[in-house]
Formats: C-alpha cells, structure tokens, sequence
C-alpha cells in the first residue's frame, strides 16, 4: 500500500507552505453565511481552497490502493486500456505519454482515470471498458469516491450559482448525473527520487468545472494571480484541496479563478517516496457550450469591465466536449510537434503556462 499519511516525513520546516483558506463543508451544507463567503472568496481570488468535514477522508487514500493494485499488472496488460491519442483521457496512461513543458519533455508519472459514467453506469460499459482488475474495485472503491465528490461538488456548484446571481438551477443543469462529459477520477504516481527541477505534472489550469485532490505529499505548486515565483501548497491530513477549473472561470465571466498549478518533486525527506494523488473532475455535460452566463447582471458586469483580449480568450464558442478533446489531445507525447501544440493544451490562463 501507499505509505499512511501519518508515517510519511513530515513537512520539510525551510519549505514554506502558501496559506489557503479553510472552508468547513459541513457549515457549507448548513447555509453558514460567513462560510459560504469564505467560499466565493476563496474562488474569487487563489481558486483554491482546502476542504474540510467533507466526510471522504478514507475515499482519496482508498483510490491510492486501488491504482496500485492496477499499476501491478504486466505493462501489456494496461496497454489494452491506455487512453489513446484521440482526444479521450478515460483509461490507462503509462509513464511518458504527457508532456510537461512546451518543448514536449515527456512526464515520469503514472496514471488511471475512470469516467464518472462508467463509475455510474457499472456493469454496464457507458463510455469504455476497463481490465477485470479496474473492475473489481468499481463497486468498493472507485463508485463511493464518484458519489462523494458529486455530492461535494453540487453543494459548491449551487453556492457559486447564487452568488453569481443565476437562476436557480442553472450550473446545476450543465452537470446533470446522467448527461454524459468528461468527468472522472485520476490517480496518478510519481515516482520516488525524482531529480529536483524535474516537473511531474506541467503548468497547467484544469479542464473542467471544479477539482477535488488529495495528495500524500508535497510538490503541488499555483502561481497565484501577479506572482512571478511558484508557491507550495501542504497535503493537509484530512483536507482536500480543491480548486476552480475553466468551465467555471467562463461561465462567470472571468469571477471564478482557474488558477496555474503544476507538480515538482517533494522537498527534502519527502522526496524519496512515491507521491500519489487522487483527483475528481467535474466538467459540464458534454453538449454545454463554454460562454459567460451573461443573463446574470452580475456576470455581465465583470464580463464587459474586460479587455476584449480576455473577453475573447472567455468565449470559445465550443462545446465542453470540444474543449476537453482539443486540450487532451495536445497533452499528449505523440501528438506533440512543437510550441503551437503545446499553446492549444492550455487553457484559460494561456498566456502563464
Ligand atoms: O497531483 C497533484 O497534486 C495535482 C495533479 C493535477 O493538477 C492534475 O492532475 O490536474
Ligand atoms: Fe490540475
């Protein structure tokens, strides 16, 4: 198994960990006022937030044992459910296959993303089969994390919607549990002792609506908005880290903060164990076209206080499904040919990555 949290080395004390807000799920759910503006707050500026009383403290770590068990299996074996060059991330990533920096330097970790329909839908096949391995643990493991972090994930969604000054139901309408998307779980391992200026995971803003992380060590780093140098964030034990990503950032006209983030390896003691982490991903249903919601007043007067650059750069006039597809295909090795391709994976933060 992973090493437990509590017996990892503890936070390197020359390492300083950037300060994010705490937010209490359970004050969220009961309407707290204070803490719900805590929330818009923590959207508003970082984008990411740690999470507390979310009552999935086992389901992250479970999610590391069940990669583990998967990541144990022949190579060729996993090869039969690799995600492929076309566009889709669901399925198996061998080591090498993203790149992590414009020059198309391949990534040293290891992957497994299950669609949130397939979690749904098993037995049954909603969007691609996986090994009998994978299968296994659908039932035990990978369908209780899924349920856990829509759950999480609507609370904030209808949150950020009142805030935004929507109608009621509107972000809720776009991720609707049964309407197919990219949503889905990733649990990746980095290896240990990896050299120091390597990156795991390149400069990146997240695809989707809003991330759900955990991680056992550090490594994680955002370059918060006006900052020019890197800051770490501390795995916290029992605390997700959660973070806007671009659907959000455009639906709210430029409001919601889908911050740059990547991975290093951990500092110190930290970085002679494997760093596993376990993400969800909302995203919008795949038919949702990515625009600023501008029927709220509130979107509509960020929205035009922007230069047309960045008002352009928040209205792609695609689909999720689009957007999603352009940007995972140019992650991958294969697909990369050079700067421009790199440029079409990023996202709403072009321009920093
Ligand atoms: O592993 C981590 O800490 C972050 C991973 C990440 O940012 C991603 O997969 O989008
Ligand atoms: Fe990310």
């Amino acid at each position: 198994m992973p090493v437990p949290f509590k017996e990892l080395p503890a936070w390197p004390s020359n390492v300083e960990a950037h300060p994010l807000l705490v937010i209490d799920y359970e004050l969220l759910k009961a309407g707290d006022k204070t803490e719900i503006d805590r929330l818009w707050e923590a959207g508003s500026t970082l984008g990411f937030w740690y999470l507390k009383n979310h009552g999935g403290e086992q389901l992250f770590p479970a999610m590391w044992g069940m990669a583990e068990d998967v990541f144990a299996l022949p190579l060729e074996e996993k090869m039969t459910f690799e995600q492929g060059d076309e566009g889709l991330s669901f399925g198996y990533k061998a080591v090498g296959h993203y790149i992590t920096d414009a020059q198309g330097t391949p990534d040293p970790v290891e992957g497994l993303d299950i669609a949130k329909d397939d979690a749904l839908a098993y037995p049954k096949v909603a969007r691609r089969s996986y090994a009998d391995r994978v299968n296994e643990h659908m039932e035990p493991t990978i369908a209780p994390f899924v349920e856990k972090c829509i759950e999480l994930s609507n609370t904030m969604l209808d949150i950020f919607n009142d805030k935004l000054g929507l109608p009621a139901g509107t972000l809720a309408k776009f991720h609707q549990r049964n309407d197919h998307s990219s949503s889905e779980t990733r649990t990746i391992r980095a290896p240990a002792n990896l050299p120091q200026g390597k990156l795991a995971v390149g400069g990146h803003t997240d695809f989707g609506t809003i991330s759900f992380l955990v991680n056992n060590i550090g490594g994680l780093q955002v370059l918060p908005p006006g900052d020019t140098e890197w800051r770490n964030v501390r795995p916290l034990p029992g605390h997700v880290v959660c973070n806007i990503a671009d659907a959000l950032t455009i639906f709210s006209g430029g409001l919601l903060n889908s911050n740059i983030h990547r991975v290093v390896p951990p500092s110190g003691a930290q970085s002679a164990y494997e760093r596993w982490s376990s993400v969800y991903f909302t995203r919008p249903s795949n038919d949702t076209v990515l625009q600023p919601l501008l029927e709220s007043s509130i979107v509509s007067d960020a929205f035009n206080k922007l230069t047309e650059e960045r008002q352009k750069s928040l209205t792609p006039g695609v689909t999720s499904y689009e957007w999603f597809t352009r940007r995972q295909k140019n992650y991958r090795t294969k697909n990369h040919k050079g700067t421009e391709t790199w440029a079409a994976n990023r996202g709403t933060e072009n321009g920093r990555a």
